[in-house]
């Protein structure tokens, strides 16, 4: 039978506050233990919790991004467990009465643009981080409490994404979008921001939804779209072989490759959820959200139109390059020095990714300034060196962090455009390689690429390959 997948996801940004949610503590990353602490995101009895006024702007913000209806009342409510990592036992949330709900975005897989619901957007606090000690002297865990209290929005998707490429894209551009609003840092890998993916398979057709896992643990985009894959692939397993799916929370585990079941249904948590008797209800006003409204940044979708529209630049360019505002700035600044927009792209989705991608850095890290960039096409340009010395020029660039015309020189990479000496070079090879000369006579077109490799290769690269071209032909 052929099964089609259904996923929906539950994000978690950590919001870039100075302060916490409820107290003033600081959200800075990386402090000493305990250092960011007081007695509110400590819940020592006794002490009261404020809303920070930075977290509804930033819940506006994104609410109002991804489409959604804010709620002109909504409160907050206690999620109650007990677990090390949260000294008061319960987490302030947002339950039946959410911050804002009903939006969308769209999403772009293999050309074809989809539109994926949003149920709701909802504020919330962190836990605290658990340290687990294993190995001799060990077998302890040790909690840090900088974390709890940091404000998260909860974004919760509609089951509306069918396949892990489109669960990917979704996160992907959910990403770009909180970083276009500058409201949170995005970094999967340091955990600000999260993502638990629910999936449940169905034979394609059929109009129902099969029972769903929850799977948790995924800490890069790559592990979201494996982690799906997997999970899919066994649930489809399970029916194949005449049993059920049991819903469950599984946890992806990234060394192995595979996902193990966490919890089941019967050990699922009652949270006994119940309106926070320390916090008033937010009526956030129609004036406050147009304000909000006016002041949205261009997001990526307008971005990517103005980049198609201004510098007719294909939708799949437009599309990689403003997935990330750090990636669309620098190619603006390229631009600006260097306007052919084709060919600064062409740079910059090639060679520029692959070197950031190499050393994991991010766009906004890039150690070669976009002015430095232009610098190296515009040598290409002028013909000084030639396409496939650039490429070798841009890689020296990223290693030293020197500009492009100093590598350039240094190295005497300067294309050979001078006809004598090309032409002594010539006929070199011409002289070497009678028999390829003798088969291009007789029709065999090939070979001239054949022998206009033998000069590139005897110049280091550094031959005008139009002028090797012309001189070849001359002489043959
Ligand atoms: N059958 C399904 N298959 C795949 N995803 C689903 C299915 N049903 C719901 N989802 C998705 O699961 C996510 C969570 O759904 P929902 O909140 O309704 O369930 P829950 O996780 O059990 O509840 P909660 O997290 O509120 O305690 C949503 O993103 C939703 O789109
Ligand atoms: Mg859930
Ligand atoms: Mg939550």
């Amino acid at each position: 039978m052929e099964y089609e997948a259904v996923i929906g996801l539950e994000v978690h940004a950590e919001l870039k506050t100075a302060s916490k949610a409820f107290c003033s503590c600081s959200t800075a990353f990386g402090g000493e233990p305990n250092t960011h602490v007081c007695p509110v995101c400590l819940g020592l009895p006794g002490v009261l919790p404020v809303i920070n006024r930075q977290v509804v702007e930033f819940g506006l913000k994104t609410a109002l991004a991804l489409n959604c209806r804010v709620a002109p009342f909504c409160k907050f409510d206690r999620k109650n467990y007990y677990y090390p990592d949260l000294p008061k036992n319960y987490q302030i949330s947002q339950y039946d009465l959410p911050l804002a709900t009903g939006g969308y975005l769209k999403i772009n897989v293999d050309g074809q643009e989809r539109v994926i619901g949003i149920t709701r957007v909802h504020m919330e606090e962190d836990a605290g981080k658990l340290v687990h000690v294993d190995g001799p002297g060990g077998g302890y865990s040790l909690v840090d409490y900088n974390r709890t209290g940091v404000p998260l929005l909860e974004i919760v998707s509609e089951p509306d994404l069918r396949s892990p490429a489109e669960a990917r894209a979704y996160m992907e551009k959910l990403r770009a979008i909180l970083q276009y609003l500058d409201v949170s840092d995005c970094k999967m890998e340091e955990g600000s921001l999260r993502c638990d993916a629910n999936v449940s398979v169905r034979p394609r057709g059929s109009q129902t939804f099969g029972t769903k896992t929850e799977v948790k643990n995924m800490n890069s985009f790559r592990a979201l779209q494996r982690a799906l894959e997997y999970e899919i692939e066994r649930q489809i397993a399970i029916l194949e072989g005449g049993g059920r799916v049991e819903q469950a929370t599984m946890a992806w585990d990234e060394s192995r490759g595979v996902t193990t079941v966490m919890r089941t249904k019967e050990q699922a948590h009652d949270y006994r959820y119940f309106p926070e008797p320390d916090l008033v209800p937010l009526e956030i006003d129609a004036a406050w959200i147009e304000r909000v409204r006016r002041e949205l940044p261009e997001l990526p979708d307008a971005r990517c139109r103005r980049l198609m529209d201004t510098f007719g630049l294909p939708a799949y360019d437009a599309g990689v390059i403003t997935s990330s505002r750090d990636l669309a700035d620098y190619f603006d600044r390229v631009v600006a020095r260097y306007p052919d927009a084709k060919v600064v792209s062409n740079w910059i989705m090639g060679d520029f990714l692959r070197l950031l991608n190499a050393r994991n850095l991010e766009p906004g890290q890039a150690p070669v300034p976009p002015e430095e960039l232009a610098d190296l096409l515009e040598l290409q340009k002028e013909g000084t060196i030639s396409g496939k010395i650039a490429k070798q020029v841009l890689e020296e660039m990223f290693a030293s962090g020197k500009g492009a015309r100093q590598i350039v020189q240094e190295r005497g990479l300067v294309q050979i455009s001078d006809t004598a000496a090309l032409g002594k070079i010539v006929d070199e090879v011409l002289a070497a390689n009678p028999n390829v000369v003798e088969d291009y006579r007789n029709g065999k077109e090939k070979a001239l690429g054949f022998l206009v490799g033998q000069v590139m290769k005897a110049t280091g690269g550094k031959a005008n390959p139009g002028l090797v071209n012309k001189l070849l032909k001359e002489r043959l």
